[in-house]
Order: structure tokens, then sequence, then C-alpha cells
């Protein structure tokens, strides 16, 4: 297995920060601003969605990619880190999804 990590991916997107727009797709994203930035996270999710529908592996492999790397530039955006995300899933271990769901019943 590669040990590429989502953190390593997260520190070339911080690091794009100052590149120039005509060298690097992510500045253009940062220059073009958070609702073109969270149009295509929603895009490449909703892509994601079509290729596992169709049970096309290959397709979800890079939608889901395309999913990763746009979330990170949305976090990075938004001025939430990976190690934000990854404590509250962290925080989440404690208790099994279904605990969590019905927790959130009971406090309506
Ligand atoms: N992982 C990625 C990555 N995944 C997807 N993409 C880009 O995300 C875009 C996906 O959008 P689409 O498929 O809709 O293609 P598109 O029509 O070209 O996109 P738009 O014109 O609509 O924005 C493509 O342009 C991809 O190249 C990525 N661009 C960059 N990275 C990483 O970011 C690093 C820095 O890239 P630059 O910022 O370009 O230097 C790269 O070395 C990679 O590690």
């Amino acid at each position: 297995m590669s040990g590429f990590s989502l953190a390593d991916l997260a520190r070339i997107i911080s690091s794009k920060r100052g590149a120039e727009a005509a060298q690097s797709y992510t500045k253009t994203l940062f220059e073009a601003g958070t609702p073109r930035i969270a149009k295509k996270f929603g895009e490449e999710a909703v892509e994601s969605v079509i290729a596992a529908m169709q049970g096309d592996r290959r397709a979800l492999t890079s939608e889901a990619a395309d999913v990763l790397y746009h979330l990170l530039v949305l976090l990075e955006d938004a001025g939430v880190t990976l190690d934000d995300v990854l404590a509250e899933l962290e925080r989440r271990t404690s208790q099994s999804g279904l605990a969590e769901k019905a927790s959130r019943g009971e406090s309506k």
C-alpha cells in the first residue's frame, strides 16, 4: 500500500495558496471562491454516486479521488483542518453510529 496520506495531500493543497493561478488548478479554485469550490465538491460527489449505482469500480475510484481532493480544498478554504475532522471522527469512535443516531432522536 502507498504511504501517501490525506495529510500529505492537505499539505500540498495548503501550499498552493501562494501559487500562480496559471500554474495551479488548486489556486484557481481558491481564487474562484467558496461557492465554486462547494459546487465542484457537490458535482464530484454526485458523479461518485452515479459510478457506485452503476457498479463501476474503476470510475468510483477516480470519482472518490476527486471527492477527497475537492473536500480537502473546501476545508482549506474554510479554515478547517484535516486534524479537526479526524478529531471529530475519533470522538465518534466511542459509540456506534446507531447509538449516536438514537441519542439524536432523544434530544428532539
Ligand atoms: N488530486 C488532485 C486533483 N484531483 C482532481 N483534480 C482536478 O479537478 C478537476 C476535476 O474537475 P472536472 O473533472 O470537472 O474537470 P474540469 O472540467 O477540468 O474542471 P472545471 O474546469 O469544471 O473546474 C480536474 O481539473 C482535475 O485535474 C485535481 N487537481 C489537483 N490535485 C492534487 O493537487 C496537486 C496540486 O495541483 P495544482 O494545484 O494544479 O498544482 C496535484 O499535484 C495533485 O496532487
